[in-house]
This record gives C-alpha cells, sequence and structure tokens, in this order.
C-alpha cells in the first residue's frame, strides 16, 4: 500500500511526522512505535527515531515533531539522549531557531523520584523557547503504578489525534517520495539471517550486546518461597572491562511453555519462518523463524495495554467477550480495566486465552507487542577483586496467581553455562571525588548489590596494602536490612570485612524478628549529621518507598538537629543530590 491506508486515500496525506525518542528501558520507544502507528491510521506519514540519530542541522527545520522522552537522575535524559540534551540546552542555540517547528511532549517518568518527568517538562519549555510552537499540552506517563501505557492512552483521548487531525489535513502526496514503515511480512523457506544490517537504533543494540555465560546461579535466600527469592547470578566476563557498582542490562527470553501456548492457541507453526518487508530499519534480524520470534523479541506477556485489547476486541467471535474487551480498553472502561485486567496483570498470553481468540497473526503481534527490553541490575561485584565476573543479585517478581515477570521466569529457567545476552552502562554509583571522604552505604535486600560492590572495591586495595590508591580512603559503614537473618545475604562476607577492617560499621536491621526495624530505625541522625558535615557521601540503593523514607529522615535530621523550616530541609536534600553528597539509585 502506498500513502495511506485505503485505496481511496492512496494518494492523501498528512504529511510527515517525525517522532523522537530517548529510553533506557525502552518505555519511551515502545510509545514512539505505538504512536507511530496511530499517526499511520490517520494518514500521517510517520519517521521513528532515536535522539542518538537526530541530525543537528536537519530538526529543526522539522515541521512537526513528537518526542517521547523519559528521565533520569536530576532532571536528566536517558543516555541515548544526552548528546540531543546538551545540544539542544546549549547557549549556542538561536531564539527562533525552532521556528518552522510544530511540537508535541510526552515525558515519561515515575513519581517515586524527586525530579518527575523533569526532562520531558524541560524539553517542552525548551521547544517553545526556541520559537517552536507547542501543538498540545505535554502529556506524562507514570511508572510508578506501571500506568505508563494507559496514561498515554488517557493523553491521546484528550485530543491529541484531533489537533493533528485539524492542524494538518489530508492532501495528495507522491507515495514514492515518502518512506514507509508499515510492516507487512512474507513466509519463506530461507534461512534465518541474523546478521541483518539495516536494524533500527534498538535491534541494532540488541545485536551488538554481549554474550556472558553463566558461572554460577544460587539462591540466596535459606528458605526462598514464590515471589519471595532472590539470585546470586555470576557472569563470566573476560575481555570486558566493567566498571565496579555499575549497570548491566540483560535481554529475558519467553519460555517455551509460553511459546508453545502461544502457538497452540493461535494455530501458529512455531518452525515457519518470515520476513519483514519494509523499507523503514528492521525492528529485528529476519528471515526468522515464528519461535525465535516469540522467544527473543515480542513480549507478549507483559501487562496488556488497552491497544491490545482494543485490536482483541475486532477478533473476538463470541459477543460477551468482544464488548467486554471493547470496554476495557474504553476510557469509561477505565476501572473495568484496572479491576478485570490491571490488577490481575493479565497478559496478551492470558487474555487470548481466557477470550479464546484464535485469529491474531503475526503481523498483528508485530503491530500490536512491543519487543521485549532488557532489564537493569546493579553490578555487585569489584573489577579490581572479580576482573573477569559480574556479579548480580536478582529478587523474583510474582505478577499474580504464581505467575512470575518475564525476567524473573527466563532466570528460573537458567543454569551454569547458559548464555545471556546484555550490555553493560552507566549508574549513579560513581566513586567520591575526594578519595577520603567517608561513605555510608545504605542497601537492604537486593539494593545491597552495588554497596557489595564498593565494600569489595575497598577491600582490594587495603589487601593489597595499597589503600592510598583506593577511591575509599576514608570509613565506610554499612546499614542492611532484611526480615531475618534467613535473608542476610553474604552474612559471613560482610562479617569477615567488619574484622578485617574494611567496613568501619555493620548494622543490620531485622523487619520480621521481635524488634522489628527497618534501616530508618537504625540510622543514627547524629552521626549522619557530622558525617554530611565532614563532605561525606551517603549512597542508597532499593525500593522508591525505602529511598523515600530515607530521606525523610534526613530531613528530618536537618529539622531537629539545625532546627530548620521542613522547606529547607526539603530543599537540603535536591542540594545533597547537586553535590553528589546523596547517591541514590532506587526502583519500582
Ligand atoms: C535509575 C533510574 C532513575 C530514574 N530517575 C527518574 C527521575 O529522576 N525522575 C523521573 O520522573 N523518573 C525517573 N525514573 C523513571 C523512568 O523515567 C521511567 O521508568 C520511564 O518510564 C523509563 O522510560 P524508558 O524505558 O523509556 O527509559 C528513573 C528510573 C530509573 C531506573
Amino acid at each position: 500500500m502506498g500513502c495511506g491506508q485505503s485505496s481511496a486515500s492512496f494518494f492523501e496525506s498528512r504529511g510527515l511526522i517525525y517522532i523522537y525518542y530517548g529510553t533506557t528501558s525502552g518505555n519511551s520507544s515502545r510509545l514512539a512505535f505505538q504512536f507511530a502507528s496511530q499517526t499511520r491510521k490517520l494518514n500521517f506519514l510517520p519517521k521513528v527515531i532515536n535522539l542518538s540519530e537526530f541530525e543537528p542541522d536537519q530538526i529543526s527545520q522539522q515541521k512537526l515533531a513528537v518526542f517521547f522522552v523519559s528521565t533520569y537522575g536530576v532532571g536528566s535524559s536517558s543516555s541515548d539522549a544526552q548528546k540531543f540534551n546538551s545540544w539542544i540546552f546549549s547557549s549556542e542555540r538561536k531564539n527562533d531557531e525552532f521556528k518552522s517547528m510544530s511540537y508535541i511532549v510526552f515525558a515519561l517518568g515515575n513519581t517515586n523520584h524527586e525530579n518527575y518527568c523533569q526532562f520531558g517538562i524541560r524539553l517542552d519549555k525548551r521547544l517553545e523557547e526556541l520559537g517552536a510552537k507547542r501543538l498540545f499540552a505535554l502529556g506524562k506517563g507514570n511508572a510508578a503504578e506501571n500506568t505508563t501505557e494507559n496514561d498515554y492512552q488517557n493523553w491521546i483521548n484528550t485530543g491529541v489525534e484531533q489537533t493533528l487531525i485539524q492542524t494538518y489535513p489530508a492532501q495528495t502526496c507522491d507515495p514514492k517520495k515518502f518512506e514507509q514503515s508499515i510492516q507487512k511480512i512474507k513466509y519463506t523457506n530461507e534461512p534465518e539471517n541474523e546478521n541483518l544490517e539495516n536494524l533500527d537504533y534498538q535491534a541494532q543494540k540488541y545485536k551488538s550486546s554481549n554474550t556472558f555465560i553463566i558461572n554460577e546461579i544460587k539462591e540466596l535466600k535459606k528458605k526462598p518461597t514464590l515471589g519471595n527469592s532472590t539470585l546470586f547470578i555470576d557472569l563470566i566476563a573476560d575481555n570486558i572491562n566493567y566498571k565496579t557498582a555499575s549497570n548491566i542490562a540483560i535481554y529475558p527470553q519467553n519460555s517455551d511453555q509460553d511459546i508453545n501456548e502461544l502457538c497452540h492457541q493461535l494455530r501458529l507453526d512455531k518452525n515457519m519462518k518470515f520476513e519483514i518487508i519494509t523499507s523503514s530499519k528492521h525492528p529485528f534480524p529476519n528471515p526468522i523463524s515464528i519461535q525465535n520470534y516469540l522467544r527473543k523479541y515480542c513480549d507478549f506477556t507483559g501487562l496488556i495495554t488497552k491497544k491490545q485489547l482494543m485490536e482483541l476486541s475486532n477478533l473476538a467471535i463470541n459477543v460477551q467477550s468482544k464488548e467486554e474487551l471493547l470496554k476495557a480498553s474504553s476510557f469509561e472502561g477505565r476501572d473495568f480495566y484496572l479491576e478485570n485486567f490491571q490488577k490481575k496483570r493479565e497478559s496478551l498470553l492470558t487474555v487470548i486465552k481466557k477470550y479464546n481468540i484464535r485469529n491474531l497473526s503475526i503481523e498483528q503481534l508485530l503491530e500490536i507487542c512491543p519487543l521485549i527490553t532488557p532489564r537493569f541490575f546493579t553490578i555487585a561485584s569489584s573489577n579490581m577483586k572479580y576482573p573477569k565476573n559480574i556479579h548480580i543479585l536478582a529478587s523474583q517478581l510474582v505478577l499474580h496467581e504464581k505467575r512470575l515477570g518475564l525476567c524473573s521466569q527466563y532466570f528460573s529457567g537458567l543454569k551454569k553455562g547458559s548464555i545471556v545476552k546484555g550490555y553493560l552502562s552507566d549508574s549513579k554509583f560513581i566513586f567520591p571525588k575526594d578519595p577520603k571522604v567517608p561513605v555510608l552505604l545504605i542497601g537492604p535486600g537486593a539494593g545491597l548489590a552495588p554497596m557489595r560492590a564498593l565494600i569489595q572495591e575497598r577491600d582490594y586495595y587495603l589487601e593489597e596494602n595499597s589503600i592510598d590508591w583506593s577511591p575509599f580512603q576514608g570509613k565506610m559503614e554499612l546499614l542492611f536490612g532484611c526480615r531475618t537473618e534467613d535473608e542476610y545475604f553474604f552474612e559471613d562476607e560482610l562479617k569477615n570485612y567488619e574484622k578485617n577492617g574494611t567496613l568501619s560499621n555493620l548494622k543490620v536491621a531485622f523487619s520480621r524478628k521481635e524488634v522489628k526495624q527497618y534501616v530508618t530505625d537504625i540510622m543514627d541522625l547524629n552521626q549522619i549529621h557530622s558525617h554530611l558535615t565532614m563532605e561525606g557521601i551517603i549512597y542508597i540503593c532499593g525500593s522508591s518507598q525505602m529511598g523515600r523514607d530515607i530521606t525523610n529522615r534526613i530531613q528530618d535530621m536537618y529539622k531537629q538537629i539545625e532546627n530548620i523550616a521542613p522547606y529547607l530541609a526539603f530543599k537540603k536534600i535536591s542540594e545533597l543530590e547537586q553535590k553528589q553528597q546523596l547517591i541514590t539509585e532506587l526502583w519500582g
């Protein structure tokens, strides 16, 4: 098909729409592609571009651009958008440089973080400052409750599409002039081709990622139960120079069981191979077998989205099923969706089984299923102590009624010798600028991961009698928290570090013992005050809720000890973050 979707509108188009995204864990790219498919249906010609590939001399001349950008750190962008971030906020930009552009921004973030959606908010303002015309009010997607995708859909429903249609009437166009990105497939007998060249940013990233062999994988909890288990994974990292306490992103895969169930339900022959017919870049290497597409790329076990429900409602044969799916996909049916789909963490797989949908094609899967995105872990080892191994800790996630999250499911099927794909990226756990300052590490549960790496780093230099070279020459103290002794990870190792002087102090809070304590209860506020006065650094890792509780305690400390007003105590937290005296990495 040419420009439009139907033969009647074959030569009709509303023109090019540039859709930019900046992402780390894939949410922004997922929405960018979803938006592209929605605008394509409106006869626009979408061009999806990762912000790492923006063209400085062209972007400001583009007439219509939509940005999907996530926030990381102190109002900053994801790392792929860093270059764009510096460029657009540079004082070299002129006030009317973007006067030809109309734009819309959708910001992704998480309300558990201090700077909710800040990068998107800043970008939205900055484009206006540079003369661009804001076509629609900024949208925001909140990952805190996993509602990013539905926040997006609700935002779309407030009139984004109507505004676009009204502003850009369809005009006759030359279909050859525009690149098309409609994905058609063709079944083939050709061999699978892992080396396809013309890949988009995400696929390129996957292709160029490293492979790691599992050296050891074991449970850390003495009495693990479903959903209360933490794996220790030791990956062989020969020839890979990783940074202590940095991040590793791992690509999970769907299990044989889920693939078989999906193929059985949709009557797909998993050994059939297909190729994607597109003049744009490919989302993954192909030709590929259905089973490999489903295993490595198709995310069909994530929370079902309203868009997927809408597509499934078109395919349901039973009238009641059709109505229910349609209701769940609608704005009015949001409570119905929440109760029956979101809370139960239903996925495309569970819904097609429940509603007996049998006629979903590979083309439709490509259209409505996002690609599997990597999961990030903070490295739990020091590259000085373990130069050839990367350690991670992975807590198990149960979605609903014994169903595991994709990555937990993937890890549960791995053993010594299994191969995983992933890549390294920076974390916020940088070393102190002044190695002599004291550091306080707070990392309950799996939040211990980066702390263990930092402790190992100091221990390495002490063992080598070369503490003057260590990035941690000042005192190092650890506050760890868990429910009972059964969950006291690396107990012997940590006690040893205290014994040999690597740790000046090791304090553990048990939340399920007679005296219930959380890490916040073992924080000595006077001591923390003098720690910060000495320019000491506090590293925190764990759940967002725990991170908030800890920063609230630090605010209490300022109120009590310095006797300052609550808003000033609050401000102190951002100041500490800016001065890199408070370094946090939080999840959930
Ligand atoms: C290490 C880390 C830091 C984050 N920092 C912030 C932040 O400062 N402000 C915010 O609103 N969201 C923050 N987030 C949440 C992400 O922006 C959110 O999960 C978003 O959906 C990610 O989009 P992406 O998958 O496209 O990267 C952070 C997430 C992580 C993992």
